[in-house]
């Protein structure tokens, strides 16, 4: 699994940071991004316009001879991003790491948005559960969804260190991948996500109440997305720190600052801190004076996302027991 900074375009609240793993869709070896904020697994198709296609791996239905049309069936999918695909349906053997399942829907994109073609991943591969898959008239399951009876224990977990290469753990926890030992928090999936309670805060020392309000642990997201009372919060305590609407969202100044932690409540009980210097996401403009937040504004709601910033400080463990997940420092 790789890890493929984009600093090419200007920050934005959901630029995407890929990461590249590498899976096999009968055979056809392709750069898919996990994403536990999603449950559509689809890549880039031949039926895509040459000047999308430059520079993806295409898979090729036609080159795999198990590959069946779902016949009749679509897809389309949205992201809070604003960006987007949609196509076709069949079924092939996914393999990932030693595991392959047979008949998963492969969801084949002959529409995608543009920030698809700039990035570096030929598509996505859901981990969030089933019940938000696009396909019509019948929802598929996720990889994960169909592989877990086979897997020894039917989890997952994330290893994504900052600049550093990480790894998706498919039915076991690597305990190369962490240190002391997971806490865990129940998870309602009522909305399709793994979405745990975050009721509270603290930062600079002082506790803050979130009542009523959620945390989704989201692979797919780049960065940490609260509610705006604790991005308030947060920068208050960073002298020289500005919402600003050009640069799309709170940035500060790159020289002396020093982020304060972030604690956040996951479950019932325990906090996860997330160290200040991970906080800064990177030069929010070419002359590098004004640096932009890695915790952003989710907008509305009371259902926070946390996103790559958390799991560059933890590991993170989705475990459909329960369903829980669970969490210890890298
Ligand atoms: N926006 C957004 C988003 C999200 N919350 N999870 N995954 C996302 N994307 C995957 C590919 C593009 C956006």
């Amino acid at each position: 699994l790789k890890k493929r900074q984009d600093t090419s375009t200007p920050a934005v609240p959901y630029q995407q940071v890929e990461y590249l793993v590498n899976i096999a869709v009968a055979g056809q070896k392709l750069n898919l991004d996990f994403d536990t904020g999603s449950a559509d697994l689809w890549v880039f198709s031949d039926s895509l316009p040459a000047s999308s296609k430059k520079g993806h791996n295409i898979y090729t239905p036609s080159s795999s001879p198990s590959y069946k049309v779902l016949s009749g069936h679509k897809w389309s999918i949205a992201y809070a991003d604003g960006s987007g695909a949609s196509g076709t349906v069949g079924t092939d053997t996914v393999t990932i790491g030693g595991t392959s399942v047979t008949n998963q829907a492969v969801e084949l994109a002959d529409r995608i948005s543009s920030s698809f073609v700039t990035d570096g991943l030929d598509g996505l591969l859901g981990l969030s559960f089933s019940s938000i898959n696009t396909v019509k008239p019948t929802q598929q399951k996720t990889w994960f969804d169909n592989a877990k009876a086979s897997l020894s224990s039917p989890l997952f977990a994330a290893y994504l260190p900052f600049n550093a290469n990480g790894a998706y753990d498919f039915g076991y926890l690597d305990s190369a991948h962490y240190s002391g030992t997971p806490v865990y928090a129940p998870v309602d999936d009522t909305n399709g996500f793994w979405e745990v309670a975050s009721t509270s805060y603290k930062v600079g020392g002082t506790t803050h109440s979130l009542p009523g309000n959620t945390g989704i642990l989201d692979t797919g997201t780049t960065l940490a997305l609260m509610v705006d009372s604790a991005v308030s919060a947060y920068y208050a305590q960073v002298s020289g720190a500005v919402n600003s609407r050009s640069l799309g969202g709170w940035v500060f100044p790159c020289k002396g600052t020093t982020l304060p932690d972030l604690s956040v409540r996951l479950g019932p009980t325990n906090y996860a801190t997330i160290p200040g210097k991970l906080l800064n996401f990177q030069p929010a403009d070419a002359s590098g004076t004004q640096c932009y937040g890695g915790l952003q504004s989710v907008g509305g709601g009371t259902m926070n996302v946390y996103g790559d910033v958390f799991f560059n400080a933890f590991y993170g463990i989705f475990d459909a027991n329960g369903p829980r997940f669970g969490f210890a420092p890298l």
